[in-house]
């Protein structure tokens, strides 16, 4: 498994003591795979993505059983060491890239000093400067930018946000990373450079075998090429499985809900279909409920619901739910008439006895 991760909990501070902002998730990606985290605004997957990368600020603590990249623990190695892997072989990028790049310096200049100089093949550092540019230029067009000139030249400020996040990606891939984290790529952008975004990523990752672990906030954002989806309510794994599996058929009410309302579904509904959704908002970390967090937005909850579910597992799918749906829920339902029946036989039992 290329990124192995193992009830990771962060814990932040509230004004009523610690919260455990990320409460004991686990997901892997293994190479060359598509990983989609999914979940609302406020779920934790930007501070998931911070704590792989090591970029938390020291009032989040980090926990893990397991925070494991190709085999090496993360979170025991130095800073230099950690520092090492994240330059080389993990790649990230964010939300807003115009915030990520440098204000003072031009597009060509970042762009330089992202390209390793191992990929260099020239002796001299005059020839270096122009072999150097050269690789500029390609990794525009690898981008997808044929205005290299004019982007070259440019600020930040002075390019698009689609640009920029083309800039980033160019500035990821220079590495060669073995994993692209993608904290929701292409949130403020159209349509049309939403999808173009999602094809450059889904080209190095068929032709790099380059895994890529994709935070999105609904499955109208997620790569095609998502082989498996994970996915997160307020810190908490609700459903994780292969993504074909949890689409046809969901065991969690919230994988229901965000599946159903999901651009996915959308393209397939008659004009003017109504499309469930579950009402409310996710709690701030101040408020979280116990148990399931999901409980005072869950259609299915009930009493039990305020016991954190432990984790399930049927089928491909891995589920955390006291009350699934369809097969797992029936299979669950077949569970506890079993433990009724169990009862009432013992009851019967005991009242043969008292006879
Ligand atoms: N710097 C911070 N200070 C205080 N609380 C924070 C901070 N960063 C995150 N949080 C809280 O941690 C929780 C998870 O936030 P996070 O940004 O990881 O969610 P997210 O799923 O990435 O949301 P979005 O999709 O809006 O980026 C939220 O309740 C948020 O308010």
């Amino acid at each position: 498994m290329l990124l192995d991760v193992r009830n990771l909990t962060i814990t932040g501070q509230s004004e009523h003591g610690p919260v455990d902002v990320v409460d004991r998730v686990s997901f892997s990606v293994a190479e060359g795979e598509v990983h989609s985290l999914v979940g609302e605004s406020g779920s934790g997957k930007s501070l998931i993505a911070s704590a792989i990368m090591g970029f938390l600020d020291p009032r989040w603590q980090v926990r893990a059983d397991r925070l494991w990249f190709d085999g090496k623990d993360l979170l025991s190695m130095s800073k230099q060491q950690r520092r090492k892997i994240i330059g080389v072989d993990i790649a990230m990028i964010f939300q807003d890239p115009r915030s990520y790049l440098d204000p003072n310096d031009t597009i060509e200049a970042q762009l330089a000093e992202a390209i390793l100089t191992e990929d260099l093949d020239a002796k001299h550092w005059w020839s270096r400067r122009s072999e150097r540019r050269q690789k500029v230029i390609q990794l525009l067009h690898r981008v997808g930018i044929k205005e290299h000139q004019q982007v070259m030249e440019s600020f930040p400020f002075e390019i698009s946000e689609g640009v920029a996040q083309k800039v980033m990606i160019a500035s990821a891939i220079a590495h060669r990373p073995r994993l692209l984290i993608a904290d929701e790529p292409t949130t403020a952008m159209e349509p049309a450079t939403r999808a173009q975004i999602y094809r450059l990523l889904g080209r190095f990752h068929a032709s790099h075998k380059m895994s890529i672990l994709l935070m999105s906030q609904d499955m109208g954002t997620i790569m095609p090429e998502s082989q498996r989806l994970t996915m997160l309510y307020s810190g908490q794994i609700m459903e994780s499985g292969p993504t074909e599996a949890l689409l046809k058929e969901p065991f969690h009410p919230y994988t229901k809900a965000i599946t159903s309302t999901s651009l996915y579904q959308q393209s397939q509904c008659q004009p003017k279909t109504h499309l469930p959704t579950l009402p409310g908002a996710s709690p701030p970390m101040q408020h979280l409920p116990i148990g399931c967090r999901l409980g005072p937005r869950c259609p299915n909850a009930r009493r039990q619901c305020v016991v954190t579910p432990s984790i399930q597992k049927f089928r491909a799918h891995v589920y955390a739910c006291h009350y699934p749906l369809n097969s797992a829920g029936k299979e669950q339902g077949l569970k506890r008439s079993d433990i009724v029946r169990a009862e009432v036989d013992s009851d019967t039992e005991q009242e043969h006895d008292n006879d």
